[in-house]
């Protein structure tokens, strides 16, 4: 059992931002702390619908989190990786992609890029909701000591993505809960707290995978929050076409929306293509360290079009359409057959323009 009393950890402590200058792409600051004034989440909303429309990408702050809370988990991240890789990739421990199961740890060097001999640097750890029905997912017994604020961060993580399901359940004219009520603490879901660390490459090896750290890709689930982190390397693909750098926010937390919700929004909010370079010289020869929440959609939950009014108005879904008894693909089967789709693989190989599909659900595995 946790104990009430969490031990020490050795303090990480936050990288310097980089003094390079980047290509940053303008990301809108949404403010939370206003959303329960009078007109507050209308407001918002506005503001949102901007941000969706224009990067796909955006920022909140108002949330709540202190930084002594946000640099905690980065501590506890960094305590869990720094131990032995036998500890931490005991086959119970691990991620079984073979499932699609991305519960537990993806170890580093496993896997090839793009059919070089060049190994995949990131390792991860993802930490299931804790509600009893996910009990028995692989969970290092490392965390123990710290489980009770892990939870209560990763409660409070799934909170501040469910004010922003309200906003985009204002923006598409649904009821307000139509999103959040889809993606509910207790209910099942592939949702996780994620601690994730990038080896620095030797130059030489980066240069052969195109400097490239993570594939272009879009997010599997509904909403991906990422805590904002001095360490530059994400990139989003802009409407445009060209690749710009997310900048630091302080205090925020880094959002984008998920192909999921694009599916239910028949792509007006849009899944934004991003990927992670090598990070520019001043910051290439550390960690890079992150801190995520990824919402996946209900495990029982239609990934099918949402009766938007706005969507009727704008010719992007018909009665037909809503009215479609076609096979539901639920939040389970859905996610688990892009994370086998993904991870599944000894090589993280180049799939540009590669289609597979779920259900009616067409899906392209890496972003041209
Ligand atoms: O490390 C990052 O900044 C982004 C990682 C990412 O895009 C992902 O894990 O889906
Ligand atoms: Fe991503």
């Amino acid at each position: 059992m946790p104990s009430a009393i969490s031990p020490e950890l050795p303090k990480w402590k936050r990288p310097a931002k980089t003094s390079v200058a980047l290509d940053w792409a303008d990301i809108s600051v949404i403010d939370l702390s206003t959303f329960d004034e009078p007109g507050g989440k209308e407001k918002l909303a506005e503001e949102l619908r901007h941000a969706v429309q224009t990067t796909g990408f955006f920022s909140v702050t108002g949330t709540g989190f202190t930084d002594e809370e946000v640099t905690r988990q980065y501590s506890i991240g960094q305590a869990y990786f720094n131990r032995p890789l036998e500890e931490k990739a005991k086959p119970e421990l691990r991620c079984d992609f073979g499932k699609g199961n991305y519960f537990g740890y993806r170890a580093a060097n496993e896997k090839r890029i793009q059919g070089t001999e060049v190994l995949d640097n990131i390792e991860s750890v993802n930490i299931p909701k804790f509600i009893p029905q996910l009990a028995s997912e692989p969970r290092d017994s490392f965390f123990d000591p710290y489980l009770s604020e892990i939870e209560e961060f990763s409660r409070r993580s799934l909170a501040i993505a469910s004010k922003i399901f309200t906003l985009f359940a204002l923006i598409l004219e649904l009821p307000p809960d139509y999103f959040s009520s889809r993606h509910a603490y207790e209910s099942k879901s592939e949702d996780h707290l994620r601690y994730m660390l990038y080896h620095p490459r030797p130059e030489e090896q980066d240069a052969l995978v195109q400097n490239t750290w993570s594939r272009a890709h879009t997010d599997f689930g509904s909403l991906t929050l990422l805590w904002s982190q001095n360490v530059a390397g994400l990139q989003i693909k802009t409407f445009d076409g060209t690749w710009k750098y997310i900048p630091p926010v302080d205090g925020g937390i880094i959002c984008n929306v998920g192909d999921a919700l694009q599916f239910w929004s028949k792509g007006y909010l849009k899944s934004t293509i991003h990927r992670v370079v090598r990070p520019p010289p001043d910051q290439v020869d550390g960690d890079r360290l992150g801190l995520f929440y990824f919402v996946r959609p209900g495990d029982n939950v239609d990934i099918a079009p949402a009766p938007s009014p706005l969507l009727r108005r704008l010719g992007l879904i018909t009665d037909a359409e809503l009215q479609n008894d076609r096979p539901k693909v639920t939040g389970l089967q859905y996610v688990r057959e892009r994370v086998k789709n993904y991870h599944d693989h000894t090589d993280y190989a180049d799939r540009k323009g590669q289609k597979f599909r779920v259900g009616d659900l067409e899906i392209e595995d890496e972003a041209a």
